[in-house]
């Protein structure tokens, strides 16, 4: 062949073949670091493995641990995966993990997970930090963690209010981090990018150009960053010329101008956020009962009557067992009754709800209410059965127009905007309109996760085995608008409820009619 013509080639090919030697050397060098590498990632994924398992319940408990969990699918094994696949993308474990991954949860579970965060920030007046930090553990407190959830807020929800936060907390965390050599990289620049243009869409040109000042001094020859900051500057001036200057409006006194000045000064101080977000009066409303805020939360004038007590409401069957009645509002009404389940009913009454939370039921998307739920019939267990004659006993209601149990479970930062439970189309309403509300708790909740009447100021902690009971119409048909309630957003652990709507078909007997205003 060809190679034999010319011995000079000979020492080409031995050159040639130094080159090759080399080469492979090298690949086996990078391969060691690379073994080295995914040994290393992997040690640190078997170490959070182990360490989320010696109790699963706690750490799952915690929403930002959660939060990482699902991450470490979407970012941490495929970071792991793409470093045994860079030279090797045949290997069947590659497959193996890409397999079980694709069962394990997806992107629009990170979103979701993400997306839980910016409502207990929204609601709680949590701080990123506050929610990294609660997760109490090593890994959490990593800036590309931070970084991901504002990526997310950022690019994927659009939601540039959500992102600075913590983009600004990833920017504190970056100094005790190094990110070198990880698949998935981030640096200063591109978190200062995101925060320079994040707070220019929030209209906070002040931070937009002090943090573009800072890109700047990173990388002084952008001229990107150069112009953004002149366009900025050009926005804040025009922003705040007076307006005396514009031309088309008389010129102010200093004294004019002071007084105004002073004016709004107040008024920005009074807002909050919410305020400036002009956020709806009910959802503030919601948010500062869900926190506790002082003078929101009404409690119960201080009972000149006994507010707990047994009752048995002349029933037979409650002679033994009465009720145990507590008054939680007087207007509107609510009443708790405790201890109205025991433990084993309402482990009966998940498992028959359970399948059909997770295969039929379906998790609403809906930002309106974010739980799992599902329908239990009438007569589907001796157990239901049972709770309808109790509730039929304590409310002194007929049960015939009831519907059928529904059992729902929140999960981290799940939530129930404000709502009423009656309708105000009748017409679409089989048997009337549902006359009252009795909301099972199954479940204590760890944290967050009260039930809140918004106009009325009421404020309930769910405590497993009981119920509150409100009527939403007056006894003359009317609804009753003070019955507007809402579930906080769970912060820590998981909230059961089973709902029964009693109708206002067959009650005729039961609740006579009043013709009064607000009986
Ligand atoms: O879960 C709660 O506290 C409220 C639930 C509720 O209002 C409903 O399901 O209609
Ligand atoms: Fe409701």
């Amino acid at each position: 062949s060809d190679l034999y013509t010319a011995m000079s080639d000979l020492e080409g090919i031995f050159k040639t073949e130094g080159r090759m030697i080399k080469a492979v050397e090298e690949y086996l060098r990078q391969e060691r670091d690379r073994l080295e590498k995914i040994e290393t990632k992997l040690a640190n994924l078997r170490r959070l493995n182990q360490e989320g398992q010696e109790d699963v319940d706690a750490y799952l408990s915690h929403p930002f641990n959660a939060f990482l969990l699902t991450k470490r699918f979407l970012w941490e094994w495929v970071d792991l995966e793409n470093w045994i696949k860079i030279s090797m993308p045949s290997r069947e474990y590659i497959f193996n993990t890409t397999g079980l991954r694709s069962k394990g949860p997806q992107q629009s579970d990170l979103d979701g997970a993400a997306e839980a965060l910016w409502r207990l920030q929204d609601t709680y007046k949590f701080t990123p930090a506050e929610l990294v930090e609660g997760a109490k553990t090593e890994d959490a407190l990593k800036a590309h963690h931070c970084f991901e959830v504002g990526r997310l807020a950022y690019h994927v929800a659009n939601d540039k209010y959500h992102a600075i936060p913590w983009m600004e907390e990833a920017h504190r965390l970056l100094n005790n981090e190094t990110m070198e050599g990880d698949f998935f990289t981030m640096n200063e620049t591109e978190i200062l990018d995101h925060l320079a243009f994040a707070s220019f869409s929030e209209e906070r040109l002040d931070d937009a150009i002090a943090f573009t000042n800072k890109l700047i001094a990173l990388v002084p020859d952008s001229i990107r960053y150069t112009d953004n900051k002149a366009y900025y500057q050009y926005l804040l001036d025009k922003k705040y010329r007076p307006r005396g200057e514009t031309g088309d409006l008389k010129k102010l006194s200093l004294d004019d101008v002071e007084e105004e000045e002073e004016e709004e000064e107040i008024a920005e101080e009074d807002m909050d956020e919410d305020d400036l977000r002009k956020v709806h009066p009910d959802i503030r409303q919601y948010r500062a009962l869900c926190r506790g805020d002082e003078g929101v939360v009404k409690s119960m004038p201080k009972p000149a009557l006994r507010t707990c007590s047994y009752q048995h409401y002349d029933q037979p069957q409650l002679i033994l067992q009465p009720a145990k009645e507590e008054i939680a509002f007087v207007k509107p009404r609510i009443v708790v009754y405790h201890d109205i389940l025991s433990n084993e009913e309402i482990a009966a009454l998940k498992d028959i709800a359970k399948p059909r939370n997770s295969t039929s039921g379906h998790l609403e998307q809906t930002k309106f209410r974010i739980s799992k739920c599902g329908w239990v019939q009438h007569d589907e267990a001796e157990v239901i059965r049972r709770l309808y004659r109790r509730v039929g006993a304590y409310t002194g209601l007929s049960m015939n127009a009831t519907e059928f149990l529904q059992i729902a479970n929140y999960g981290l930062g799940g939530h129930y905007l404000p709502h009423f439970d009656f309708t105000r189309d009748v017409a679409t309403h089989k048997n009337g309109n549902r006359i009252a509300s009795m909301l099972f708790y199954l479940s204590d909740v760890a944290k967050g996760g009260d039930t809140v009447f918004i106009d009325a100021g009421a404020k309930i902690k769910p405590e497993k085995g009981s119920a509150i009971f409100w009527y939403n119409l007056f006894k003359n048909g009317k609804v009753d608008e003070r019955t507007k309630h809402a579930s906080c957003p769970v912060i820590s652990g998981s909230k059961w409820v089973a709902n029964m709507w009693m109708h206002e078909h067959g009650q005729e007997f039961r609740r006579p009619c009043s013709t009064g205003k607000s009986e």
